[in-house]
């Protein structure tokens, strides 16, 4: 009988699943990283919420781990990367919780408007202010959403409710998307300028990192209230203080810190500032969606074999899996190629295959492809709902199945509209097993994609590579392979480098100075 440990306070149904299932089960929340590290060699599965820290020490001690479950959304937590190289699955319940984070989102935003825990406060320390608690209406208020996904797109819904005008910054957002939210696409810098409230639903990635940093704070129009219920790390909590302390910030709700627990933050009495203690997923409805859905995916997984709603492992079937697994591999690099270069909106996605690549079942290519293009933007995709939120986003997605023979043996093919234009990737696998780049943009280039590398459009004219290659010898920057390709002689051309370290960013500054380059961009694929 397959063993879990539970070692994050979760509703009691939980384990009763468990145990119906026929799932040995143990209850222990709150145990110290050393007590968990000498026991978890006898667990098959953990299931955990946001306490319990799955890292590389964890894993070391978890030879018997098969699946992590994570009752809630953000797998911050968990060392994914460190849990495939061990073989073990890890899911999350992806939207058991957004209608409660959503509402403590409007509610925050409430409590920003009209003062609620200052007022609170004093009225129970026996003072009757009434003249000190002027508050705002939310009605025909600007509300800016940063973050359009499940959670961010039912806080619209909700202010929308109360008259507010939503406007959306979120490069995954179509048009079409926008419109049947009711909610305005626009550019960050825009959003900033014209929001009376700002709440944020991103999850924490290199791009959203600090994206509302000094600057773009001392952008916001004067007065403007932020909320923020989605991962400490999207605000500079230093640059928040003195925006609140300034004035210029009108208030600030954070449900989320860069530290948690965060018990003494530099912003605790700073004036316009309100907190709850990540309590964003904290409702008894909430618990018992993501206990039940945690519980029933993992025994699911350890009792048949099933994969529901895994971060890292694509739901295919046994017999298929091995034949099927150097092209998801090739799959998710074009998907994240496109993902990575792409600029703009993306409104449809055609993948297309031919030669060997078209024998085989497309979707679990296609749910690859799709999971790569949105792991760039936001780490709680996966195979399996990859398709799902494409769709929910109104991304097009076109499957295209060649009966021809081209150039190569087997062709992936990836085809994005973006508002500039169609973009097209294509790729083959080497020795049936080997992905690799074989074309990018209309112009016939090989390469292997693969940890850091950097990729360069510049006029195809003598010297170029001289010139790169001192800028990042100067650097220290060891290029490990370089790949070449042009439209034509002395026309555009492009260049790909993989690099042993990533290219810092004065380096980067320095390259795109260099004598006809038209775009420089750094790329980061898994190994
Ligand atoms: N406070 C809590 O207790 C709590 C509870 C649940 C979820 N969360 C967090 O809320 C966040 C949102 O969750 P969700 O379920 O809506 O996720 P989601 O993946 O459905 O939506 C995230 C959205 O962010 C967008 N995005 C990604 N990069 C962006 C960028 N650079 N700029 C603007 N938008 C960008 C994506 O396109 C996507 O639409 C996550 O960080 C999650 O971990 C917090
Ligand atoms: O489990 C919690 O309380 C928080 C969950 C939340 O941060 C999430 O990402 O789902």
């Amino acid at each position: 009988m397959p063993k879990v440990l539970i070692s994050d306070k979760m509703d009691p149904r939980a384990a009763q699943i468990f145990r119906e299932r026929g799932v040995e089960v143990d209850e222990k929340p709150g145990l110290s990283k050393e007590e968990l590290v000498a026991i978890v060699g006898g667990y098959d599965g953990l299931a955990i919420r946001s306490a319990t820290k799955i890292g590389r020490d964890v894993l070391n001690a978890a030879n018997n781990l098969k699946v992590v479950g994570r009752a809630g959304i953000g797998v911050d937590n968990v060392d994914i990367p460190a849990a495939s190289a061990k073989g073990v699955v890890v899911m999350n319940t992806p939207f058991g919780n957004s209608i409660t984070t959503a509402e403590h989102a409007i509610a925050l935003m409430f409590a920003l408007a009209r003062q609620l825990p200052e007022a609170d406060a004093s009225t129970q320390a026996g003072k009757w202010e009434k003249n000190r608690f002027m508050g705002v209406e939310l009605t025909n208020k600007t509300l800016g959403l940063i973050g359009a996904g499940n959670i961010g797109s039912i806080v619209a819904d909700r202010a929308i409710g109360l008259k507010m005008k939503v406007i959306a910054f979120d490069p995954f957002l179509s048009a079409e998307r926008a419109r049947e939210l009711g909610v305005e696409k626009v550019a960050l810098d825009e959003l900033l300028a014209r929001a009376d409230f700002i709440t944020l639903h991103t999850p924490l990635t290199d791009q959203t990192r600090n994206i509302l940093s000094a600057e773009n704070l001392a952008n916001t129009k004067k007065g403007v209230r932020i909320i923020n219920c989605a991962r400490g790390g999207l605000i500079d909590e230093a640059a928040l203080k003195k925006g609140l302390e300034s004035g210029h910030i009108g208030g600030a709700a954070l449900d989320v810190f860069v530290e948690e627990p965060a018990t003494a933050s530099p912003l605790f009495g700073t004036p316009g500032f309100i907190s709850t203690p990540h309590l964003g997923a904290s409702t008894s409805e909430a618990q018992v969606n993501v206990a039940i859905q945690v519980a029933e995916q993992m025994s699911d997984f350890l009792l048949t074999g099933a994969v529901t709603n895994a971060l890292n492992m694509p739901s295919v079937s046994a017999e298929e899996a091995p034949r099927l697994r150097p092209y998801m591999a090739l799959a998710e690099k074009l998907g994240s190629l496109v993902g990575q270069l792409a600029h703009g909106g993306l409104s449809a996605i055609s993948i297309e295959v031919e030669g060997a690549a078209a024998e085989l079942n497309q979707k679990p290519i296609t749910g690859a492809v799709l999971a790569g293009l949105m792991r760039v933007y936001s780490d709680t995709v996966n195979m399996v709902n990859a398709p799902f939120l494409a769709k929910e986003r109104g991304l097009d997605v076109r499957e295209v199945r060649h009966d021809r023979e081209g150039d190569y043996h087997t062709l992936v093919r990836v085809s994005v509209a973006t508002s500039e234009g169609e973009r097209s990737v294509a790729g083959t696998l080497f020795g049936d097993y080997k992905p690799r780049l074989v074309e990018l943009f209309g112009i016939k280039v090989e390469a292997d994609l693969t940890g850091p590398m950097l990729y360069v459009v510049n006029e195809d004219a003598p010297g170029f590579i001289g010139r790169i290659g001192t800028a990042l010898g100067d650097a220290g920057v060891n290029i490990g392979t370089f790949h070449l390709g042009r439209r034509a002689a002395g026309g555009e051309a492009v260049l790909l480098l993989s690099v042993d370290t990533p290219v810092p960013q004065a380096t980067l500054d320095t390259v795109a100075k260099l004598p006809g380059v038209k775009r420089v961009k750094p790329l980061h694929f898994d190994r």
